[in-house]
């Protein structure tokens, strides 16, 4: 056992960061080791009048805590898996994936009978690039509403009536304690997450002690939900993709064998390409399954959306 090991973890300050930081410090005092929060307010979260994909740059939520990362001001930083880009610098290794929570979405509303199947149009509060897409390719009659902000903000925005639901990961909504306002969730398979989705990630730098970074993955790390969400973010990588494009990714495991299904949807819905593929080898079913996407066109796809939202800011 590492004795004097007192991890400093920086973290997001919204609750659900803060929520997950302590996760990983619980995880962390089970193993022996004791921990405390460096918890730090990112850009990402300070610019709450612009969606996502216009304020651009990849990374918003994780570059400054990346800074303090080489500058050994914290030991390792956690990270929804989702919010993460696709690829990270070197020196900043991910070690450690958590057990997985239910990676699939869910419908909030104030009103217990709404449905997103219903003809009666609905306003949908949103920040994603992805279920505005979903929304679009599945249920045209709904408008969806921009909506940022951490997610008590936007239970607040729902509460007030700015729209009549939100899509929400249910991840976050059962980690802040948001249950009873779920009206719907919605099928994995039909309606495939975001890459990454309900698992929090650990970055630490290269230079921290490897005995210390060995004894932290070890108390944290999932292998099933790892080889997953590996799977999931080298297809992210070979796509050149990012949290800001609508492009969606679910691995499991099954009996050994990893199960991915991906794809792109267009911004406006009518146009979707997916795949999927099986093997043991995380990598390379990511990359099986990005090339096949390559092939029926995915990155001339991608390139349109990019196009596209860069003319909307
Ligand atoms: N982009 C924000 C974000 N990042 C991680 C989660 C939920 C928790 C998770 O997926 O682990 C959320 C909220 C949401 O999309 O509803």
């Amino acid at each position: 056992m590492q004795l004097k090991n007192n991890i400093r973890i920086g973290t997001r300050n919204s609750a659900l960061a803060l929520w997950q930081a302590h996760h990983i410090g619980r995880l962390l005092e089970t193993a022996g080791m004791t921990y405390e929060l460096v918890a730090i307010n990112t850009i990402g979260d300070k610019i709450l009048d612009r969606s996502l994909s216009k304020i651009g740059a990849k990374g918003v939520f994780t570059e400054e805590l990346e800074t303090m990362l080489r500058a050994g001001e914290i030991d390792i930083a956690q990270h929804s898996a989702k919010d993460l880009p696709s690829t990270l610098a070197d020196d900043l290794p991910l070690i450690a994936f958590t057990e997985r929570e239910a990676a699939h979405d869910v419908v909030l509303s104030m009103n217990p009978s709404i449905r997103l199947g219903q003809s009666a149009p609905l306003r949908i509060g949103t920040s994603s690039t992805r279920r505005r897409a979903f929304l679009a390719h599945q249920y045209p009659q709904h408008v969806a509403v921009e909506m940022r902000g951490n997610l008590q903000t936007r239970l607040e925005k729902l509460k007030n009536g700015d729209c009549d639901a939100m899509l929400l990961a249910y991840a976050g909504v059962h980690r802040m304690d948001m249950e009873a306002y779920i009206v719907e969730h919605l099928d994995l398979q039909a309606y495939v997450p975001a890459v990454g989705q309900g698992s929090v990630a650990i970055q630490c730098s290269s230079r921290l002690d490897s005995n210390i970074r060995e004894a932290i993955r070890a108390a944290c790390n999932h292998a099933a939900s790892e080889s997953c969400i590996v799977a999931e973010r080298s297809l992210l990588a070979m796509l050149d993709g990012g949290c800001s494009v609508p492009v969606f990714g679910h691995a499991k495991l099954v009996a050994g064998q990893i199960h991915l299904h991906a794809g792109v949807l267009s911004l406006s819905g009518d146009q979707k390409i997916e795949s999927s593929g099986i093997g043991a080898e995380p990598k390379s079913v990511g990359n099986q399954v990005a090339t096949e996407l390559i092939k029926q066109g995915a990155q001339q796809l991608l390139k349109e959306i990019r196009v596209q939202l860069a003319s909307q800011s």
